[in-house]
């Protein structure tokens, strides 16, 4: 869907992205991670052609960036950004439309769509006649993603799409972000500096420093397997966690009491997502019986 095959960017002779070479598939959400200055929006700057990488090779769709006509690759990707980059003067509803305007769409298909868009969003009919000052920031986060899904965009791209927001406000952001139906089955890359959040909305975790991949894969690889100690040391401070989110409830289900066992009912979610009231009992089986549960991901099996 979007492939990157050995793509670096200077910036005068700074090398800010070296050699980077990452396929997002379709359907999947793929989050760029790294600390601050490790390239991940550079990389997104030049999916989206915003700025020309100094070398290497992008495709999408199959296609090499430079034959895509400008606007026909803009009706492919939709960009979110932190500051979610509302214009202050239009109103919500002119937001969402500017790119099917730019589309050419009928003024009647733009309005059907802004109304489906907002209704998904969670965001009464009766706002978007408002300027984004008059919106909370978690409203305006979900405009600003109303308007990259305007035109029902393949690929998603996302820069630090709720790291303005407070972390309560964050949390309902990301749970709000996997139920939203008209996400489901895109292709998404999504930067972040949080782990968790990578943890709980990627299917796979591209690791970068100094502009170099450390390592893409799954959270169970990065966690049981990495590829070097970088990759370890960066998940180490919240690594109790996020084995947490990893392991799943069937995995420990041989390691705790039948009486618990019959309160457990979804067992393919992941021991992070059982009901708050199991979590403490579920965290004393599961530090008990680490070793021997984690035994399986450190093998060939991940
Ligand atoms: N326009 C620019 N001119 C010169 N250097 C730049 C420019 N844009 C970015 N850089 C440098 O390139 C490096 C990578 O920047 P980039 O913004 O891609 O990193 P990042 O991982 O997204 O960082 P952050 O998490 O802080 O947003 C940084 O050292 C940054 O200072």
């Amino acid at each position: 869907m979007v492939r990157l095959e050995n793509v670096s960017k200077y910036y005068a002779d700074f090398l800010a992205v070296d050699g980077v070479t990452l396929e997002i598939r379709e359907g999947e959400t793929v989050a760029l991670i790294g600390s601050s200055g490790s390239g991940k929006t550079t990389i997104l700057k030049c999916i989206n052609a915003l700025i020309t990488r100094s070398s290497g090779e992008i495709s999408v769709f199959d296609k090499p960036l430079d034959e895509w006509d400008p606007v026909e690759l803009r009706r492919k990707m939709g960009y979110v950004i932190q500051d979610v980059g509302l214009f202050p003067h239009y109103t919500i509803e002119k937001n969402i439309s500017l790119i099917p305007e730019l589309l050419g769409w009928e003024h009647s298909d733009i309005q059907t769509r802004v109304d489906i868009l907002l209704e998904r969003i969670h965001i009464p009919g009766s706002m978007k006649k408002r300027y984004p000052s008059a919106l909370s920031g978690g409203q305006k986060q979900r405009v600003g993603l109303a308007r990259a899904l305007a035109a029902d965009p393949p690929i998603i791209l996302m820069d630090e799409p709720f790291g303005a927001l407070d972390p309560i406000i964050r949390a309902d952001m990301q749970r709000e972000f996997l139920a939203l139906e008209g996400l489901q089955g895109k292709s998404i890359v999504l930067v972040t500096h949080d782990m968790n959040e990578a943890a709980i909305l990627a299917d796979r975790i591209c690791l970068l420093d100094k502009g170099v991949i450390q390592q893409t894969g799954t959270l169970k690889e990065l966690l049981f397997k990495p590829a070097n100690e970088f990759v370890q040391r960066f998940l180490d401070p919240q690594r109790d966690s996020l084995e947490m989110r990893a392991v799943r409830i069937k995995d420990i289900m041989p390691f705790i009491p039948q009486e618990l066992r019959s309160r457990i009912l979804i067992t393919e979610a992941s021991v992070a997502d059982v009901p708050s009231e199991l979590i403490p009992e579920i965290r004393k089986y599961y530090f008990i019986n680490r070793d021997s549960i984690l035994v399986n991901f450190r093998t060939d099996e991940i």
